[in-house]
């Protein structure tokens, strides 16, 4: 299975030692496309390519080639929110999973959306339990 993991990279990095667990805890389903989300060198300041418009191609191929998008949300992302976008109009997948103990309220067009599924959860024990019955239920929960 190819899994396309997003979560913020220019949007604010508070959340990249948890995108780097997700991803380690991902690859025991399948391959993960975007691994470098979870670099911890990564920084809001910087890019994992030449351009954007590399960036941009590069990873929407991955996208459009990937069987799921999971994102981690809570951290709002311009990005990710385009990804989730493309994924749905492409009829994949989507999974986006969001803490709702901090100050941030997501977008509605992400946790209105009836076309992908929206969960919050509250621990990381949680959020595994949350994506193992996601990926083992034929991508329902
Ligand atoms: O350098 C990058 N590399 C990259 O793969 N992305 C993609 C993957 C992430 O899921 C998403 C993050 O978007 P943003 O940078 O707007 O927070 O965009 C985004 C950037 C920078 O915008």
């Amino acid at each position: 299975m190819k899994i396309y993991f997003a979560g913020s990279i220019r949007g604010g990095r508070a959340d990249a030692a948890l995108y780097l667990e997700i991803i380690e805890f991902l690859k025991t389903f399948g391959e993960v496309l975007t691994e470098h989300i979870g670099d911890p060198n990564l920084t809001s300041a910087g890019k994992d390519g030449i351009t954007d418009r590399f960036i941009h191609d590069r990873d929407l191929e991955w996208l459009l080639s990937a069987d799921v998008l999971i994102a981690e949300v809570t951290t709002t992302s311009m990005g990710v929110g385009y990804e989730i976008g493309r994924a749905v109009a492409d009829g994949k997948k989507v999974l986006c999973l969001f803490r709702p103990e901090t100050e941030k309220i997501p977008s509605a067009m992400i946790s209105g959306c009836a076309d992908l599924r929206f969960v919050n959860y509250e621990t990381v024990a949680e959020l595994k339990n949350i994506i193992t019955r996601f990926l083992a239920e034929n991508f329902d929960l």
